[in-house]
């Protein structure tokens, strides 16, 4: 029984962690799902298991992909059936040989069943072969076309998607999610198929050789679909649980990689690690109770048709005694049945891994189902929407820079009892004005830069560029029109140049060059292979000066129209501050800018300043002007302002 075997053998290689480890534990209760740690934001396992979910329905969501290959699953599953029903040909050839020349002791008759029984395995083994070959190319392919789809959804999907789901949960479902998906198809898909129809054909035969001995073994079919539809239940839930697990372990080791210094310095690793224990503890738990619902299935799947065929092999003897039954017909008989116990038993890992490719499927399109606009504009934005044509009818064409008109904004995770962090905002960006941003820490100045280039969408209000109402600009010509550098500058394992370029893939060396000038990143010459560098993980290695100065770098190179820049010079020392922003004024007079200031000297590069406080712009107007008019202001300058700021030019 070759194919039995091999088959199992691929089964062992494949379903390590699926197949029981250990004997199942009656007394182990359900574990309890994962939960949100209180008061925070559903990062981990954002979706739950569907208490009703059909396996079938979650797995027929895989056929746009598996169409493309559907000739070669076709002819994979033939070779396996034909495989299949070779082996339960060896049973009708043994019948013969034990009728024939072992009961005439005729052994010239035996040498042709024989060469029969030989070529049968033969076949068999160059089926499975052909099986594996035809798939694997093709599966290897939908793998990565499925993959590919998930990355490109994931850029795609707004901020606030990626504000929510913990990226450790996305890794899983890139990962391990794609591997569950395309082994299913590989194996347990074929098998499902083949064992039905082996199942069926096997039947069929035992009928044919005496149908009271069929009857008797088929008496367990009656309690084992019972069992199997109350193990798909609970197995589901069990699998989706530890999928979800694998995703939060995932983020946990991806937190702990990403922070190590962080953890180093302040002697936290063991309370990572303790995070870490527990976790895989969670995961083992679960992965234990699925081992446990199996190896119940399974003892039953296995008890059960053995006891039928004890019981068909005692009334069989019985009949051969009465002279009913040949003794190679009843050979024959069991031989069959014994041929389908493979059939019978693969049953319990064949449902367990369709349950476990059902729920990697529903992780994979929850990802793939997320709209895409960012939320739909509030109710509050749809009734400015109106407003907003008539504005941007009357002001297209006219060069009016950065206006933003009643504009609101609230977190969707905020709490339905806080106002919203923008609650109108009316500031107007003159073309070729740098406009400086202020405001207490946390009053949403970091918020409000990220709704120019619609890193978030508005809740409420409009904003428009030049009298173009940005939800009618295309997103990609919008983020060509709208440079950023973040306070927080994220370096990419690249080379310099190339995380410098980002910002204007098609600029040339000379405009490369200008905006290192501008950052004041002279550094990059002493770099080991100048902007050919490679910067390393996250630019980790570069001082957190030599980052901002790339990162601003990266918002300046595409000479852009409007420059949104979140306190771009915070980690700078005096001395380069000043020369950056030096550089940074010529730059800024071609461009229209909104600077997030924290310092006065930040300040100083804008042309005017205007104040953001309680949600809306309090005041507006330049350095000097709100030091005399405005008290938030002057708080917020307080100390070091006015000597720094006495004797600038005219602000
Ligand atoms: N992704 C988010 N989801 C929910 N709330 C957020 C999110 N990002 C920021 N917030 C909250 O919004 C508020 C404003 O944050 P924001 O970063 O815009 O402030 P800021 O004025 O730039 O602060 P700072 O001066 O410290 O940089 C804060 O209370 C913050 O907790």
């Amino acid at each position: 029984m070759t194919v039995h075997r091999l088959t199992l053998t691929t089964m062992a290689e494949n379903q390590e962690s699926t197949l029981p480890q250990s004997p199942p534990r009656p007394e182990q209760e359900d574990p309890d799902p994962p939960t949100p740690r209180s008061g925070q934001p559903p990062r981990s396992s954002p979706a739950t298991a569907p208490e009703h979910r059909s396996t079938v329905r979650s797995l027929l969501r895989l056929w746009p992909y598996a169409r493309v290959i559907r000739w070669r699953l076709a002819a994979s599953i033939s070779a396996a059936l034909v495989a299949m029903l070779s082996v339960l040909v060896v049973p009708l050839v043994l019948g013969r040989i034990v009728d024939g020349p072992i009961a005439h002791h005729d052994l010239s008759a035996l040498w042709p069943l024989a060469g029969a029984l030989l070529l049968l395995g033969l076949v068999e083994a160059g089926l499975f072969y052909t099986r594996r070959v035809v798939l694997a190319g093709p599966l290897a392919g939908l793998e990565t076309a499925m993959r590919g789809d998930l990355y490109a959804k994931l850029q795609r999907l707004p901020v606030s998607f990626h504000d929510r789901w913990a990226s450790g949960q996305l890794l899983s479902r890139a990962t391990s999610d794609m591997f569950t998906m395309r082994l299913f198809l590989a194996f347990p898909l074929v098998f499902l198929v083949v064992n039905s129809l082996m199942f069926a054909a096997g039947t069929a035969v035992m009928f044919v050789l005496d149908w009271r001995l069929a009857l008797i073994t088929l008496l367990p079919a009656v309690p084992l679909i019972v069992l199997t539809r109350h193990f798909e239940s609970g197995y589901s839930l069990a699998a989706r649980r530890a999928q979800d697990q694998t995703g939060d372990l995932a983020t946990v080791i991806e937190e702990s990689v990403l922070g190590i210094r962080i953890l180093k310095a302040f002697g936290r690793h063991r309370t990572m690690a303790e995070r870490f224990r527990s976790q895989t503890h969670e995961l083992r738990e679960t992965e234990l109770h699925k081992a446990g619902l199996l190896a119940n299935l399974w003892a039953v799947i296995v008890g059960l048709p053995e006891l039928a065929l004890g019981c068909a092999l005692a009334v069989g003897a019985y009949l051969v005694a009465q002279d009913e039954l040949t003794t190679g017909t009843l050979v024959a008989f069991l031989s069959t049945a014994l041929a389908l116990r493979w059939p019978v038993e693969s049953l319990g890992w064949l449902l367990a891994y369709a349950n476990e490719a059902a729920t990697a499927t529903d992780r994979y399109f929850e990802v793939l189902d997320e709209p895409e606009d960012g939320g739909a504009p509030a109710p509050a934005a749809k009734a400015d929407a109106t407003a907003a044509t008539a504005t941007a009818t009357a002001t297209a064409g006219t060069d009016e820079g950065i206006r933003l008109t009643g504009v609101r904004f609230r977190y969707p995770d905020a709490p339905d009892d806080t106002p919203d962090l923008l609650c109108g905002i009316d500031l107007h960006v003159r073309r070729g004005e740098t406009m400086a941003l202020v405001g207490a820490t946390g009053s949403g100045k970091t918020t409000l830069t990220a709704l120019l280039p619609r890193l978030y969408e508005a809740t409420g209000g409009t904003i428009t560029l030049d009298g173009r109402d940005i939800r009618e600009i295309p997103r990609a010509r919008l983020r060509e029109l709208v440079s950023v550098a973040f306070e927080e500058p994220t370096l990419f394992s690249a080379s310099v140049g190339e995380n410098v370029l980002m910002g204007a893939p098609d600029a040339s060396p000379e405009q490369l060059r200008r905006a290192l000038d501008t950052a004041q990143a002279d550094f990059v010459e002493r770099l080991p292979a100048g902007t050919e560098t490679q910067v390393g993980e996250q630019g980790l290695s570069l001082s957190g000066g030599q980052r901002q100065r790339l990162a601003l770098a990266r918002a300046v190179v595409g000479d852009p129209a409007f420059l949104v820049l979140d306190d771009p010079l915070s980690a700078l020392d005096v001395h380069t501050e000043a020369l950056v922003e030096q550089a940074l004024r010529e730059v800024l007079g071609s461009t229209t800018a909104l600077v997030v200031a924290h310092r006065p000297s930040t300040v100083l590069l804008a042309d005017r300043v205007a104040v953001l406080a309680d949600g809306r712009i309090a005041a507006v107007g330049t350095h000097q002007e709100l030091l005399r008019s405005c008290a938030v202001y002057r708080e917020l300058m307080s100390g070091e302002a006015a000597p720094v700021l006495e004797g600038s030019p005219a602000r």
